[in-house]
């Protein structure tokens, strides 16, 4: 097995005297989709926040390639690209300088990688055309190839099928699965839909309330376990809202 991209261990999150996050740990590897799996309120954004360097961990250590993100944030944090809810894009400019806006920022990021990202999410036709006049899913497209300009080894998205039609949602997973198996980026996607987990994810963790249930691979015969345990936290409805 490859060596882990991050590493997240014995996280604790307290916010007054709630405990958010209790003795979380778990490892994300190059080439796999990784799958966040809770209901609402379960921590999933938090730990995220937490993994971006956003949140604070009360207590234990999260490594992003070697670097302590608490310790060391400007070298684990360069490993990283992320949408945390909506992608932060400006609609009175086009895609395309949306784009270059960022890479400006980064620095070291020329036209030949805009034109690549634009391409690797599908979005060549209309990068051109103003962002306010892009649909949700192109929005989220853009919000991708943003987060994929500096190439990072470990890509984070906190449910980001929020909103999109059945079309969307295949066209990510197909581009979060293609980034991921050919290009052995480590991708981890948040979602309380276990049905969309098990299509989009190699491997998927349970988290509720604020602890790690299980972490299974989703191959035929983790599926029955997997649902088991999701069933187990929803009482059977499919979501768990
Ligand atoms: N700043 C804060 N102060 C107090 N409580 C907070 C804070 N941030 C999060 N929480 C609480 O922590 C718990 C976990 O919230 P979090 O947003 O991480 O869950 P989630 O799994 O992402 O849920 P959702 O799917 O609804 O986004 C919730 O009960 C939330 O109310």
């Amino acid at each position: 097995m490859q060596k882990p991209i991050a590493q997240i261990r014995r996280i604790k999150k307290k916010i007054s005297d709630r405990t958010i996050i209790d003795d979380f740990s778990l490892d994300i590897y190059p080439g796999q989709v990784l799958g966040l799996l809770g209901p609402n309120g379960a921590g999933k954004t938090t730990l995220i926040k937490m993994i971006l360097g956003l949140m604070a961990p009360t207590q234990g250590e999260i490594r992003i390639g070697g670097s302590c993100i608490q310790r060391n944030f400007t070298a684990a944090i360069t490993n990283v690209g992320a949408i945390v809810e909506t992608p932060a894009l400006y609609g009175y400019l086009s895609g395309y300088q949306n784009l270059l806006h960022y890479a400006r920022m980064a620095g070291g990021i020329g036209h030949e990688r805009i034109r690549t990202v634009t391409a690797q999410v599908g979005l060549e036709g209309r990068i051109h055309d103003k962002v306010g006049t892009y649909s949700l899913g192109m929005r989220q497209r853009l919000g991708l190839a943003q987060a994929l300009l500096h190439n990072p080894a470990l890509l984070i998205l906190d449910e980001p099928t929020n909103g999109l039609d059945p079309a969307g949602i295949r066209d990510l997973r197909n581009h979060l699965r293609q980034l991921a198996h050919e290009e052995g980026v480590a991708v981890m996607v948040s979602s309380h839909l276990l049905s969309e987990m098990e299509l989009i994810c190699d491997r998927v963790a349970i988290i509720q309330q604020g602890k790690l249930i299980q972490a299974l691979n989703v191959d035929a015969t983790a599926k029955g376990a997997l649902e088991a345990a999701f069933l187990a936290m929803t009482e059977g409805d499919g979501t768990c809202n």
